[in-house]
């Protein structure tokens, strides 16, 4: 089992540091260390999300659970409540067979430590050597507590009016959720299981915690809770768009690996300097203020989602011929001969594109070699795109793509002004009048 915790560690650090970190750690874990005495009651919220879901969704439940436990944590008892960041699996839209990305951390996408200094958040590999140090009772098994899987109501209306309520289910057998991620983790041993109807803002978790905690008064006060909750994007946001949300996403910085990557891209291949951008990008989000005045590099981004879209939306889906007019169009009244394509096309597709697009510069990151690639995998490319697409001089993005999405708050926080961020691809080049994404300008 120990060898299923280096796993999740294998890519960030040293295993062999780590396995003796670990037993030294459980060797001494009758003393409590200096790290934990003052953590009495502390509580590890872990969450996951439906397998299906892909990566931009899953980022805006994190800001749901994070606004949340910032919040909890200013109430007793839950001072010391901490959520607990569920490891990546392999997602669909993940397609190179040949990369490991398995049980990544949270890590090799974001920075961490600024997603602490908004919420009190632990990587999982964190959370396994923290509740370590607790004196585990079958080390390195984890006892969870209470496991909460979150169903949606039948009819979310009752008499035309939406009510936030959560009830227990008694039809529940654990063997039909089984197919969620954190449960097959073989280190987490779960005790009870619940079905729980839920439909509401995160805030009415709250009321759950606390009924669980009242609940569990047999056990001394000071003990170490660990629950979990399954299919948390079932919670809905307290306030989307608010201020709190906005310090939420702005603490998700992109790990700094994938930001230098992008960075050299943008001056080796668009020639596209930092200080030439003019965009608002202080050492810490903290330091963050109202700004409008980014100027970008010298080229236009377009996220052109495909894949999946080309059957489901076919509604809103351009053709690639369509999607080379406007960009063609917008070149022409920005007055620029370089566009950057974000896309999960395949090569057929891009050289098809490519073919309606002559005598336009058209470019896309691919990683520089297979060792690039094997590090980064195909979550690190996708968040390079976005980082490019960020920083271009005008962005058009796809009609209801939380890809795009992710784009349009990522601009709005290094300072666009907003007619250069909130545009959608049309499904047709002639229909000046298409469905757009809504625009969500950024509140400090
Ligand atoms: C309708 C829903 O839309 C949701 O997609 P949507 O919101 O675009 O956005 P995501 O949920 O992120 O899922 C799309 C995934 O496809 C890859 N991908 C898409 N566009 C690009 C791109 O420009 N560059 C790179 N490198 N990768 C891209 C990437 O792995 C990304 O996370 C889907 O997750 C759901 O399964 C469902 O289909």
């Amino acid at each position: 089992a120990s060898s299923d915790i280096v796993d999740y560690v294998s890519n960030s650090c040293d295993k062999h540091q780590y396995i003796f970190h670990l037993t030294d750690i459980l060797s001494t874990r009758q003393k409590c260390p200096q790290s934990i005495a003052k953590m009495p009651n502390t509580i590890y919220l872990l969450y996951d999300v439906n397998p299906p879901e892909g990566f931009n969704l899953r980022r805006d439940v994190y800001i749901r659970l994070a606004v949340f436990v910032r919040q909890l944590a200013s109430r007793k008892p839950f001072q010391n409540v901490r959520l607990v960041l569920p490891p990546w699996r392999r997602l669909t839209h993940w397609k190179s067979s040949h990369l490991q990305q398995h049980s990544l951390p949270w890590e090799h996408f974001f920075d961490i430590e600024s997603m602490r200094r908004y919420a009190p958040v632990l990587d999982f590999p964190e959370f396994l050597t923290e509740i370590a140090q607790f004196g585990l009772q079958e080390p390195p098994y984890v006892q969870v507590q209470q496991v909460f899987q979150l169903m949606n109501f039948e009819y979310m209306f009752e008499q035309d009016v939406f009510h936030e309520k959560f009830e227990f289910e008694s039809d529940c057998r654990k063997e039909q959720h089984l197919q969620g991620y954190l449960l097959q983790q073989p280190m987490l041993l779960d005790n009870d299981f619940v079905c729980v109807r839920y439909q509401g803002s995160v805030n009415l978790l709250e009321r759950l915690l606390r009924q669980q905690l009242k609940n569990s008064v047999g056990q001394a006060a000071n003990d170490v809770k660990v629950y979990a909750i399954l299919n948390a994007e079932i919670v809905l946001h307290d306030q989307w768009g608010d201020k709190e949300f906005w310090r939420a996403r702005r603490s998700m910085r992109f790990a700094e690996p994938l930001q230098q990557i992008a960075e050299k891209y943008r001056a080796r291949v668009l020639n596209s300097h930092k200080v030439d951008e003019l965009v608002q990008r202080p050492p810490m989000w903290e330091s963050e203020r109202v700004y409008r005045e980014a100027v970008g590099g010298d080229y236009l981004a377009v996220h052109f989602r495909r894949g999946d879209f080309v059957h489901w939306r076919q509604r809103s889906t351009p053709t690639l011929k369509s999607a080379a007019t406007q960009i063609r169009e917008q070149l022409h009244l920005l007055n620029l001969t370089t566009v950057y394509i974000a896309t999960d096309t395949t090569a057929m597709e891009l050289t098809n594109l490519k073919a309606y697009l002559q005598r336009v510069r058209v470019r896309r990151f691919t990683p520089e070699s297979l060792t690039q690639k094997a590090l980064i995998k195909d979550g690190g490319h996708a968040i390079v795109d976005q980082i490019i697409c960020a920083h271009a001089r005008h962005f058009i993005g796809t009609f209801e793509s939380t890809f795009s999405y992710r784009i349009y708050e990522e601009r709005e926080i290094l300072g666009f002004p907003k007619h250069t961020t909130f545009n959608t691809l049309c499904k047709y080049a002639t229909l000046e009048d298409c469905e757009k994404n809504s625009v969500w300008p950024i509140v400090y």
